[in-house]
């Protein structure tokens, strides 16, 4: 099989740890052990998230006083590919000996007139309390929103429309090496005159997953994550897991935006495309969700 799999950044930063690097690569290590159990099997490529870390690179850019203006989010979200790529080139080749691995930096085409431009909805970085976010918005200039009981930057999330490199990306594929590309969703580039050049956002990395798997024709889309599923009335005492969803039932869920909401949009648009499995499930069940035993597994009403 061909598999698509979008790693969580939780896999990379659990909640309330430090954004150190040595913490991130223990996470990564941890992480490419399972990813390592895929590949052994089946064609891989691997997208992750980059929400904290392209959060902690854009403060200390702010807080530099030798440059006239921080690093816009295009960089920064190149820097953070760079980065984590590193860390799981690394831990894949180690992991894996004897197969090839890549890391890539790469675009991913947006609208320059996405409306998600004027309305920011992405959680970058560190959580505050509200007098502090909004102290820090009013220096900085930047759009701060509510995240659970805490209060975090937003920037602008355009919807991902293709990854500029699926051409190479699908040769390396398709000559067994495992790819990790479309960090952080991708950079954000819009195309002018045959010309691209990068934006001010960062992308959703499950919705960007979606458009890859779907261009790269796979036959599963994972998004591995911190719950081993999707869940009904999430939160509450009454909580269910949903073993398995069609599209549909899974858009009448009403998920939220931040969270759950964009991995269930990413599902519903690949298998909707493709007609093939799409997953939702822990990072350590990435395995057993190939077999469908765990996760919520979504497929094609009917199928
Ligand atoms: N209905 C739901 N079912 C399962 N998890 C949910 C649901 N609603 C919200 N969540 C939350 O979504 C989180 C996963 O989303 P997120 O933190 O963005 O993941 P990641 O950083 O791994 O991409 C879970 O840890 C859980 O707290
Ligand atoms: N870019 C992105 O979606 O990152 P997170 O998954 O870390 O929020």
């Amino acid at each position: 099989m061909r598999i698509v799999v979008a790693l969580g950044g939780n896999a990379l930063l659990k909640r309330g740890e430090k954004p150190d690097a040595s913490t991130q690569i223990a996470n990564v290590e941890l992480a490419a052990g399972q990813l390592a159990r895929l590949a052994e099997e089946h064609e891989l490529v691997i997208t992750h998230g980059n929400g904290p870390q392209v959060g902690v690179l854009a403060l200390e850019s702010a807080n530099d006083e030798r440059l006239s203006e921080p690093y816009p989010f295009d960089t920064l979200g190149a820097e953070t590919q760079g980065m984590i790529g590193y860390w799981l080139l690394q831990a894949m080749q180690n992991a894996l000996p004897g197969r090839q691995v890549a890391a890539m930096v790469n675009q991913t085409l947006v609208d320059a007139d996405d409306p998600a431009f004027k309305d920011p909805t992405k959680f970058v970085g560190e959580v505050y309390s509200q007098q502090e976010a909004e102290r820090l918005a009013a220096e900085r200039g930047w759009s701060v929103k509510a995240d659970g009981q805490y209060y975090r930057r937003v920037v602008g999330s355009p919807q991902p429309q293709g990854v500029v490199e699926t051409d190479v990306i699908r040769t390396l594929v398709e000559h067994g090496t495992v790819v990790v590309c479309a960090g952080g969703g991708g950079v954000p580039v819009i195309r002018t005159e045959g010309r691209l050049q990068g934006v001010e956002a960062v992308i959703d990395k499950d919705l960007t997953a979606s458009v890859l798997a779907q261009a790269l024709k796979a036959d599963a889309l994972f998004i591995l994550t911190d719950v081993d599923g999707v869940y009904k009335d999430f939160g509450t005492e009454n909580q269910e897991q949903v073993p398995r969803a069609t599209p549909a039932s899974l858009r009448g869920m009403g998920l939220p935006a931040g969270s759950m909401g964009p991995k269930v949009e990413a599902v519903c648009r690949f298998v909707e495309s493709t007609g093939n499995m799409a997953a939702i499930g822990r990072l350590e069940d990435a395995v057993s969700l190939v077999e469908g035993t765990t996760g919520t597994i979504v497929r094609p009403e009917g199928s």
